[in-house]
Order: structure tokens, then sequence, then C-alpha cells
């Protein structure tokens, strides 16, 4: 096995919230990278991919746990690495030469040194004849390209690079994928790892030897990605991984309960509105019932990112199923998007009642006592829940609730109801049901 680089042994990461509770970003997670590979950390926004790899950089402490870089303890910034920022982080009032020097100079390098440095390392990216632009009169693709260059000028033994290519058009970004790939075929190449955190599958699988799925805080799984380099996007083995790594991100963890059985801090809502939601469900329904996620998500001009949520939501309803890259419309998803506004609501309240934790929870409370304080609620989800998370919870809880009609809320009073119609209903001798 080749020699390891970093190691992370049983990180921890708390960060304090709003209200003062502690958000547990990164839970005893371990994992290693070694000489001559390149790893992706994969998950969705918000699952701590950056926070793992600032405490690879050390430019954050873990809570608990230790990073290594080749078996010494970090303590401060990671010597061993350099990283590429999504956002370029440039110095707008340096030229692109003092922008690729500037972490020579922290790092006390004699000035003829940098230059020549620096010179060699703009020619590498292919900036050359760029030395005395400013920031501002270059492209995307050209910050970026500066980004690199100034990371790559420290010769760093572990490259970083947090979502680098995720501000830049798709030609761009293609390119300088292609052409980071070939500086990393060289020999002479002088960084051994490289580190990238992405939230785009094609991209993980691109690159990357190993993938490392997050989910949130933890790792999820571990898929290695063995295909020769480059590698064709259109080939069945590079499609077959795509798919693997759809149902990690999309699936449910081994072990977690059915929607129908879990309960509310064993299975969020996803935070969507059902506007949103039935947006969804209409654009599968008006492909015939079956889509690809990421041409569907590039048709709207969204990232897969973002539309998983609402995927996640049509899920637990049982208005879609999910498969690879896939959404097929069920059945009852068919009979939501399809009928009148009335039936679709009575659908909508079925599925949410039985598959949806904290609306059956909210509606059970409801149905034997007729109203409820939303304190009530929010105190049994700060078992499972940050102060933050638990509010928007019971917000979406209420919105979907709402729409179907089930409960009604004040938001003067903070107490839930019964909606009206469902009180007459019970008022003219019927049982609430
Ligand atoms: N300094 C901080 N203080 C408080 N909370 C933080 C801090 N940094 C990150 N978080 C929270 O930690 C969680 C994980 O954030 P992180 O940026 O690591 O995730 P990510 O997977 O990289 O997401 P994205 O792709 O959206 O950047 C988020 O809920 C974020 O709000």
């Amino acid at each position: 096995m080749s020699e390891v680089l970093v190691s992370v042994e049983n990180v921890s990461k708390s960060f304090t919230g709003a209200e003062g509770d502690e958000l547990r970003v990164l839970d005893d997670i371990s994992l290693e990278l070694r000489a001559g590979e390149i790893v992706a950390l994969l998950g969705r926004s918000g699952s701590g991919k950056s926070t793992l790899l600032r405490t690879i950089a050390g430019l954050i402490g873990p809570t608990t746990g230790h990073v290594r870089y080749r078996g010494t303890p970090l303590n401060g910034a990671n010597p061993g690495t350099a990283m590429v920022f999504q956002t370029f982080a440039l110095m707008p009032w340096l030229t692109v030469q003092d922008n690729v020097e500037l972490g020579l100079a922290a790092r006390g390098v004699p000035p003829a040194r940098r230059r020549e440095r620096a010179l060699a390392a703009i020619d590498l990216i292919g900036l050359d004849g760029f030395e005395s632009a400013y920031p501002k009169e270059l492209s995307g693709g050209m910050r970026q390209r500066v980004g690199f260059a100034r990371a790559l000028v420290l010769e760093p033994d572990v490259l970083l690079m947090d979502e680098p290519f995720s501000a830049l058009d798709v030609l761009t970004a293609e390119n300088l994928r292609t052409e980071l790939m070939s500086l990393w075929a060289q020999d002479a190449f002088p960084t051994k790892g490289i580190c990238l955190v992405t939230h785009n599958i094609e991209e993980a699988v691109l690159l990357a030897d190993r993938v490392l799925v997050l989910g949130p805080g933890h790792l999820r799984a571990e898929v290695t990605v063995d295909l020769a380099r480059p590698r064709d996007r259109k080939a069945p083995a590079f499609a077959a991984l795509v798919d693997r790594l759809y149902d990690l991100l999309t699936g449910r963890e081994p072990g977690v309960a059915e929607p129908s059985q879990a309960t509310p801090t064993a299975r969020p809502l996803p935070e969507v509105s059902v506007g949103g939601l039935a947006g969804l469900v209409e654009l599968v329904h008006a492909r015939g019932g079956r889509a690809d996620l990421p041409g569907m998500a590039a048709d709207i001009g969204f990232e897969v990112d973002h539309l998983l949520p609402l995927v996640d939501a049509a899920a637990m309803l049982d208005f879609l199923a999910v498969a690879g890259g896939d959404l097929h419309l069920t059945p009852t998803g068919s009979a939501f998007t399809t009928a009148g506004i009335q039936e679709s609501k009575k659908i909508f309240a079925a599925q949410a009642r039985e598959r949806a934790p904290l609306v059956r929870t909210i509606d059970k409370a409801l149905t034997t006592g007729g109203r409820l304080r939303e304190g009530f609620i929010l105190d049994l989800l700060r078992r499972g829940f940050s102060a933050g998370d638990a509010r928007r919870q019971l917000d979406t809880a209420i919105d979907w609730g709402r729409y179907a009609e089930l409960f009604d809320y004040d938001t003067d009073t903070g107490q839930i109801t019964l909606d009206p119609a469902r009180t007459a209903a019970s008022d003219d001798g019927r049982r609430v049901s």
C-alpha cells in the first residue's frame, strides 16, 4: 500500500449555533489520503465536505480527534497542503504574478526565487502573457487558473480543492479538468495526492480514484473508481458508477426505518414547499412518467444538488421512485398530479399522514386533543435537532398540513388546531378521520 500523506483520525467538529446550541457537523470521521491517488469527498449541500477539507488543511481545528500530515499531528495549518477555492479567492489589488507569489512570500522565499517559481507555475497552468493583469481583467476560467497557479507554486504534497470547477461554465470547467489531469499524469508533477470536494457525481467519477460519500457529518460509503484514464463519460462502466453514487446520495441509509414506521427525528421532513414538490412531480409526469435526474436538472437550469430535497420529499410521499439517477412516477404520484385540486389535496393528505412522520405525529395529537402548542412539538424535536432545524421541521410540517387541510396554525398564539373543515365534519356527527 502506498504511503499515507494525510490521516484523519476520529475527527468530530461542532460549531455553536445561533441559539447557543451545538451543531455537530463532522461526527467521528476517519480516512487516509495516500500518495498517487485522487480522493473525492462527495456529498449534498451541508453534509460537511468543506468543513472536512478545511480540517485537513489545518484551517480549522477538530473538536475531537486528530489530523496528521506524514504522521505528525497538525498544530495549525497543514504544511503539506495548498488549497484551490470555488470562488478563486484572489487579491483584486494584486497582479496575477503577485497573487501567485503571495504564498511563497508568506513562506519566506526570497524575492528572486519567488519570481522564478511564480513564472514557472504561471507557465505550467497556461497563463503566460497575463503576469501583469489584474483579476478583474480576466474571465472566470483564467481567474481559476490563477487560483491553481497560486496553489501549485507551493509544490504541495497534497492539493486540496473545494468545488474548484463549480463557478465556471461547462466548457471552461471541462478544459481545466482535462488540463489538471494531464499535469497529474506527468512524472515531474510534484503533488503526490489530491483531495477534491464536489457535489457533482460525474466530476467525482471523472477525476477520482476513490469517492468518499458524506451523509450529514459521517462517511456513508467508499466507492473505488477503477477506470482507465482518460475516462469516457459515455462508457457503460462510467454510467454504472454514476448510478451507484446516485443511489448512495438519494437512497436511504441502511438501518433507517421506512417513513411509515419512523419517528420525526429518525426521518426528518425534507425542507421543501408543497409547490416545489408538486412542481417536480409534474415535470416527471410531463416527461412521460420517467426522467433522468441530471438531464432534467440541466434542462431547467438547476444543479442536481438543489433538486435532491424535492426528490427526497416526493419519494417520502411515494409520488416518485428513485433508482440510479432516474425518477419514476408512481401510481399515487400520477393520481396526485393529474387529479383536480381538491382530489389532489386529499391524496396529499393521505400520503402525508401515512408517510411524513412529523405530520403524522401532529395529526395524531390533534385528533385526540383538538389543539396543540407549537412549543410542545418544538421541545420534542429538540431531542434530535438543533433549535434552527427543529423550527424548520415544524414550519415544513405546518406548510404540508395546511395545504392538505389537515391542520391550521395561528402565528400569533403559536397554536396548531385541526383544520376547520375537519372540525365541522366532526360537529356534524361524523368521525374526524
Ligand atoms: N463556522 C461555522 N459556524 C457555524 N456553522 C457552520 C460553520 N461552518 C459550517 N457550518 C455549518 O456546517 C454545516 C456543513 O457545512 P459545510 O460547508 O462543511 O458543508 P458542505 O457539504 O461543504 O456544503 P456546501 O456544498 O453547501 O458548501 C452547514 O450546516 C453549515 O451551516
